[in-house]
């Protein structure tokens, strides 16, 4: 099994050496799987349970407080599953891959999604916070946490920090926007000779507008995957959305370009599309490796058992 796994596209890592061991142990612990889909989630959840991605535990809070994870994984056959907006979920990926195999659906919000997590016994009710994501959200001047304070007041905050309204979603350069641990989404792409699964595990942005989901959990997005390869993005979301930038970069492959090729193509046309920043990773049907990022900085590990 061939495995990428990326640790986020943003500004330089406090501690890059423990991260990039982390991302090491994930994409080793997928290359030993049986499936791409199992590699793929398994690797995940290697990051989804240390507190320095910002998936699983130590994920981004929404305005109201309250952190919420999103996942999304497909298959070269098309298959998909995905899962957002799910509070104490620590193991998003494996309920992706739970809406992927056990629902007729390719996708479930919220409390419904805990619900149907906690059925299949998922571990819900986890708690998210670490030390880091309650010291930096006590920094916060946040308005109250509902019920106290209305959607309204949380929208005036939160605009205040994005820049407000449609249009870009790059942060308003005064610096109140993404901050250290927004860049620390996960994600995967694994091969298994011509099978595929590409995944992509979040905390989301950080104080985003309470049930804010980004493209993480949206097929095309964040992950997508077909017969030519797989592809998983990091970046702020709303912006990868609006060009669908996985779809991109494997569309790239199945006109026959290599991974390198359409990881940075993806990049260059989110760029000029929105000029915002991202990062891709990517895999293609020739053994391709394809990573590339306009950020500061994104890490990777790369694990092949063949
Ligand atoms: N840092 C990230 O990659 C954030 C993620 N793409 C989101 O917008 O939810």
């Amino acid at each position: 099994m061939q495995v990428i796994v990326h640790g986020g596209a943003g500004g330089p890592a406090d501690e890059p050496a423990d991260r990039q061991a982390l991302l090491d142990e994930a994409a080793a612990t997928g290359s030993e799987a049986d499936d791409p889909t199992t590699a793929a989630v398994a690797a995940l959840g290697v990051l989804e349970h240390d507190e320095r991605f910002n998936a699983g535990v130590g994920a981004a809070v929404q305005s109201d407080g309250i952190p919420r994870t999103d996942a999304g994984l497909m298959t070269d056959d098309r298959a998909v599953g995905a899962a957002c907006a799910m509070p104490g979920v620590r193991d998003a990926a494996e309920v992706a891959r739970l809406v992927k195999e056990e629902t007729p659906h390719v996708q479930v919000a919220g409390v419904h999604a805990v619900d149907l997590a906690a059925d299949f016994g998922v571990e819900t009710g986890v708690d998210l916070w670490t030390e880091a994501t309650r010291e930096r959200w006590d920094g916060m001047d946040v308005p109250a946490p509902e019920p106290t304070a209305s959607t309204g007041e949380h929208l005036e905050w939160v605009g205040g920090r994005f820049g407000g309204g449609a249009g870009t979603a790059v942060p308003d350069s005064g610096g109140t926007g993404d901050g250290p641990h927004d860049h620390d989404t996960v994600g995967v792409v694994a091969r298994e000779h011509d099978r595929f699964a590409a995944a992509t595990s979040t905390g989301g942005r950080w104080a985003a507008l309470a049930g804010r989901v980004g493209d993480v959990p949206q097929v095309g997005c964040g992950f997508y995957c077909s017969r030519a390869g797989g592809a998983s993005t990091t970046g702020a979301g709303e912006d990868i959305a609006r060009v669908t930038m996985a779809r991109r970069a494997v569309a790239h492959l199945e006109m026959s370009r290599d991974a390198a090729d359409a990881a940075e193509l993806a990049v260059e046309e989110l760029a000029d599309a929105t000029g915002s920043e991202a990062g891709i990773i990517v895999l293609d049907n020739a053994g391709g490796v394809g990573k590339a990022y306009n950020s500061d900085a994104m890490q990777t590990a790369v694990a092949d058992d063949a």
